[in-house]
């Protein structure tokens, strides 16, 4: 087979690195650190592998080689689908092999946020635990309560597991088509119902946004989302930053009757240093590690360098994104 030109534009596990250069001929630069070597390689790429940096349609205009976009992530709103599109070059992703750890992610967020878990740790590093804590500082049960999911695909599907069959949670999930419990998730049957969204915010005391960033999600969740949410509710993003208005998710913890918020995912990454979510006293601030575990960004990297030698020797991608739905 011909070697090929591979540009790795993210860093990948040595065993991985080792499987490309195997047979193709591999380039590693990172366009934000070795910008030159990147703008020298590109040219020449027949394929791109990587993650968090955007492949528009200035860096693909570049790229005139380009066969195969491997992406070391579930999300595709990093790349010019339309572009991609067009010119036939297949972009591949990494579904399925992170949705339980990024799961967790989300739990470990509705734990946190409830159980106030970062601010009463930080009491007892402060010294501040003189006497017994009071009323003031409990906080709210999770099990029992009723989830409200925004987004039901792989991931949606694993947090409604872990909150139905674990937590003992009824699970209200809204997307725009029901999915066929019998068929994808049996063990979710009866315990998870499809609701429109206003009957989902005005019954959910935790209400998870695990949706991708898409023209129909970007801001979605707005001023008038968080009004219709019931008194005393907690917010969750564990998708993407964009789906929410930042400014009016602080407006609802500050005047309005949001409980807390718990975000893994924010509209500028890293978070600004300005930004108020940062230090803001009810919100539980991560830096996007939804899948951030060794087993499974491991298992993502495999993934998407299967994904790359598969396309680039011609078979069919064991994970390729319909860029024409998009
Ligand atoms: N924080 C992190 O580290 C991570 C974040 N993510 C993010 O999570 C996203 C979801 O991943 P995954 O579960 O694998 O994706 P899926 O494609 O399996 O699920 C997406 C879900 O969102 C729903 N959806 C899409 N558009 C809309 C809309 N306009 N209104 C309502 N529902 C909508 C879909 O249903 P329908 O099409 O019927 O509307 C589907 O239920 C990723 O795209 C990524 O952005 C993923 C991994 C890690
Ligand atoms: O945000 C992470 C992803 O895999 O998408």
């Amino acid at each position: 087979m011909t070697r090929k030109n591979i540009l790795v534009f993210r860093e990948l596990p040595d065993d991985q690195l080792a499987r490309l250069q195997a047979v193709h001929e591999v380039t590693v630069a990172d366009p934000r650190s070795q910008r030159a070597a990147f703008d020298a390689a590109l040219p020449l790429a027949h394929g791109l592998i990587g993650s968090s940096f955007p492949v528009d349609d200035a860096l693909l205009a570049r790229a005139p080689r380009l066969e195969v976009v491997s992406s070391v992530s579930v999300g595709v709103d990093n790349y010019a689908l339309a572009s991609l599109h067009a010119r036939g070059i297949l972009l591949c992703h990494t579904p399925g092999v992170l949705d339980e750890t990024v799961a967790d992610t989300v739990f470990a967020l509705l734990m946190a946020t409830s159980r106030r878990v970062v601010e009463l740790s930080n009491l007892v590093r402060d010294g501040a635990w003189t006497k017994n804590i009071g009323e003031d500082l409990f906080g709210f049960d999770v099990h029992g309560k009723t989830l409200g999911l925004l987004g039901f695909g792989r991931i949606g599907q694993a947090i409604a597991r872990r909150a139905a069959l674990g937590f003992g949670m009824p699970v209200l999930y809204h997307a725009r088509r029901p999915v066929d419990l019998a068929a994808q998730a049996p063990e979710l049957q009866g315990r998870a119902v499809h609701t429109p969204l206003a009957e989902l915010l005005a019954g959910a005391d935790f209400v998870v946004a695990m949706l991708p960033l898409s023209d129909s999600t970007r801001g979605m969740i707005d001023a008038s989302f968080f009004a219709a949410m019931k008194p005393g509710a907690v917010f969750i993003n564990g998708g993407r930053g964009a789906t929410v208005q930042e400014d009016a998710l602080l407006a609802a913890l500050d005047h309005g009757t949001l409980r807390a918020a718990g975000l893994d995912v924010f509209a500028t990454e890293p978070l600004p240093a300005a930004s108020p979510l940062r230090t803001h006293p009810r919100v539980t601030p991560l830096p996007h590690i939804g899948s951030a575990t060794h087993e499974t960004r491991h298992a993502m990297a495999e993934l998407a360098t299967t994904n790359l030698l598969q396309a680039l020797a011609g078979e069919r991608p064991a994970a390729v994104f319909d860029t024409a739905s998009a």
